[in-house]
């Protein structure tokens, strides 16, 4: 395993589905036929190799992204685990970010859920190459073309059929392969790992052939060559389709379609063969994108290992009280016992161990290259989104963008022992979840953590209880504000103080004004030159953004907002950052007070799944709440509203919706915005 691969056999790809969908039986199986796991964890059973955080085990879900390593045919198959709630975006998004390719994997009886539309529109965000893998043929209701026609109207993809599903529900054997022409059919008594390969069967004849023009056709629009075979009616050799099929899945044109039931034991080696044959390597999906630190000049490294170093921090995980950092490496070679830069920090880390991560145990590797993705132990400061370089040959990759907690809940440890471990086990946390911040509330002394979801808190608070032992009393969840300002406002302050026996005397005039939404805070320094030393102008910068971070009205962030230094001054032997920093945030406090601050609630773009008989009262409910509905379409026989809704009115709607619908109704809900209440 730690023999050397070519970077182009390398596939780093992610799993991606709803919940339930299969996503965990499908990584299991492929563990178990590349002999990387022994016994098949059934998820059942609670054992499934990736789920191995209790709390996943508990709830059947997969909430971190863990990654494993596996072999297949010449190919290192590195998989990148994904979960299915979209509370749980970022971890969703971190992987999209350091993967090349993915499986989406659907429920051949539910199709394209509101969740797998979701995800799907990430990874197209990420301009990640897909297959798609219809799994749960084996169920009762399972409809291969229905998914298939729902993939191209929801998804708005071209799907490839380059399979079709021998038999149906408790009757499906196996998959005709549309490529060679041949017919799959899997052992049930070597919990599939044998099958047979063979001739199609006389009566799936026509039905093959009638598929295997759909292919050629599909095929045809994309690639020019097997056009002119397909119309001349020339000979296709398998080469010819599997390389024209790599190729528009890569430049996404196409998503090659195949099905299976991951629970039976079927399908899943021709998946792998896919993963193998049309996902991309590193090198064929175009070199990251960075820039210099100090110049800010775009740069970009070849993918290869004796390029310079540019690796990114996409996870970090406390285990046993140790920081374990994953790290994609773009380019370049990274060795255990060596220093790397982190230019976001402009400090030097020691890198003291590499770890190729397997689901359940790590391997240790002395050095690890362009392409790889590995654990590393020895990085104290980095932390997720950063970049790790050589000093010598410094580049910036793209910081990850996190979206901001839009709910927050005060937490109260029960007894002496629990508020001993309480800041532990919550430096933790913070440390392995950007999306979660944890804060002291000044007028009460409590605790408030807060997050992306009230699912997301949730989870949170269960972990302590359950790995930890850590217990708490949890408020009711409060929805997270921000706070703006209409018009403009100026504000003035002098700083003349003696602190520690030395004179700091600064003075300060600015002016707050709004700006669009989403622009966040906005720094710029317009007093006369010289009228204080250019050195100092950070120190300004940093006050005044931490006095409009600590908010106004209820000292929620301020956002949008511009801060114009107008004029400062200063004295000779009395300047100070001290002084600048403390003046710049007086400055700010008095134009905030002369202003109109004012608060921005978090506003979700809410998807309410109903059938027809019950939209009246979906509707009703939703107006109740303030909620704008945007469109209403049918699909089936359900209709699908999507509105948008102030996260304050959406507490407790899943009970709401389901009791107004006698449990038919199902939403799914995720941060749109914050707007003014
Ligand atoms: N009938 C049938 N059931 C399956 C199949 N694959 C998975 N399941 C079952 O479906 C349920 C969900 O499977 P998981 O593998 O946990 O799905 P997941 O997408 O990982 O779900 P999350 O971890 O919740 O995101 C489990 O009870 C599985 O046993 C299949 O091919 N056929």
């Amino acid at each position: 395993m730690s023999k050397k691969t070519p970077i182009s056999q390398i596939r780093n790809i992610g799993i991606m589905a709803h919940i339930d969908a299969g996503k965990t039986t499908v990584t299991e199986r492929i563990l178990y036929y590349t002999g990387k796991s022994h016994k098949i964890g059934e998820v059942h059973d609670g054992e499934a190799v990736m789920d191995w955080m209790e709390d996943e085990q508990n709830r059947g879900i997969t909430i971190t992204s863990a990654v494993t390593t596996c072999q297949w045919n010449r190919s290192l198959i590195q998989i990148i685990d994904t979960p299915g709630h979209v509370d749980f975006t970022i971890e969703v998004e971190r992987a999209l970010r350091v993967l090349d390719g993915a499986v989406g994997v659907f429920c051949a009886v539910g199709g394209v859920e509101p969740q797998s539309e979701t995800v799907w529109r990430q990874a197209d965000k990420y301009d990640v190459p897909r297959i798609a893998f219809i799994n749960k043929m084996d169920r009762t209701g399972a409809d291969f073309f229905n998914v298939i026609d729902m993939i191209r109207e929801r998804l708005r993809a071209t799907p490839l059929m380059i399979q079709i599903p021998v038999g149906s529900e408790d009757r499906f054997s196996g998959v005709i392969d549309l490529i060679s022409m041949e017919q799959i059919t899997w052992d049930d008594e070597t919990l599939g790992a044998e099958f047979s390969k063979g001739p199609i069967e006389p009566d799936m004849e026509t039905k093959a052939r009638e598929y295997r023009e759909t292919l050629l056709e599909t095929l045809s629009e994309v690639d020019d060559t097997i056009m002119e075979k397909y119309l001349g009616e020339e000979e296709i050799s398998i080469k010819e389709l599997q390389s024209a099929i790599r190729s528009a899945t890569i430049a996404r044109e196409l998503v090659p379609v195949m099905c299976g039931t991951a629970l039976k034991n079927k399908g899943i080696q021709p998946l792998l063969n896919a993963i193998e044959n049309f996902l991309p390597s590193p090198k064929d999906i175009p070199p990251v994108q960075g820039i210099h630190p100090h110049t800010e000049k775009p740069m970009e490294f070849p993918p290869h290992k004796t390029a310079p170093l540019s690796a990114l921090i996409f996870k970090v995980s406390m285990i046993e009280g140790r920081k374990l950092s994953f790290a994609r490496i773009y380019s370049g070679t990274l060795k255990a016992g060596e220093d790397v830069f982190n230019p976001t920090l402009k400090k030097k880390e020691k890198i003291s161990r590499i770890l190729k991560m397997h689901a359940n145990k790590r391997e240790r590797v002395e050095e690890a290259y362009a392409g790889d993705i590995v654990g590393i132990l020895g990085l104290k400061k980095s932390s997720t989104g950063e970049t790790l370089c050589s000093s010598k040959d410094q580049v910036l990759l793209e910081k990850m963008e996190f979206d901001k907690p839009v709910i927050s809940i005060a937490i109260e440890p029960r007894t002496h022992a629990d508020q001993e471990k309480l800041e532990e086990v919550l430096e933790k946390f913070t440390i392995e979840d950007p999306t979660l911040k944890v804060k002291i509330d000044e007028d009460t002394g409590q605790t408030i953590l807060s997050g992306m979801g009230e699912l997301h808190l949730e989870i949170i608070i269960s972990r302590m209880k359950r790995e930890f032992k850590t217990d708490v009393n949890v408020g009711s969840p409060q929805v997270v504000y921000r706070e703006s300002m209409d018009a403009p406002s100026t504000g003035h302050a002098l700083f003349d103080r003696e602190i520690a026996g030395k004179q700091h005397f600064a003075e300060i005039s600015l002016e707050l004004s709004p700006l669009e939404r989403g622009k966040g805070i906005e720094f710029s320094f317009q007093a006369p030159e010289e009228s204080i030393p250019e050195n100092y102008i950070p120190a300004v910068e940093k006050g005044a953004r931490e006095a409009l971070e600590s908010g106004f009205i209820k000292g929620y962030p301020m956002v949008d907002t511009r801060i114009t230094v107008k004029e400062a001054s200063c004295r000779e032997s009395q300047s100070s950052e001290l002084g600048f920093s403390v003046c710049a945030s007086m400055a700010c406090r008095n134009a905030m007070e002369q202003g109109a601050v004012y608060l921005l609630q978090p506003i979700m773009d809410v998807e309410v799944l109903v059938p027809d008989n019950y939209m009246g009262e979906a509707i009703g409910d939703l107006n109740t709440r303030g909620g704008k509905v945007e469109s209403i379409e049918p699909r089936n026989d359900i209709q699908v509203i999507s509105a948008t809704v102030p996260l304050a009115k959406m507490f407790g709607y899943s009970t709401a919706l389901r009791s107004a619908t006698q449990g038919r109704g199902t939403f799914s809900m995720k941060f749109s915005r914050f707007d003014k209440e």
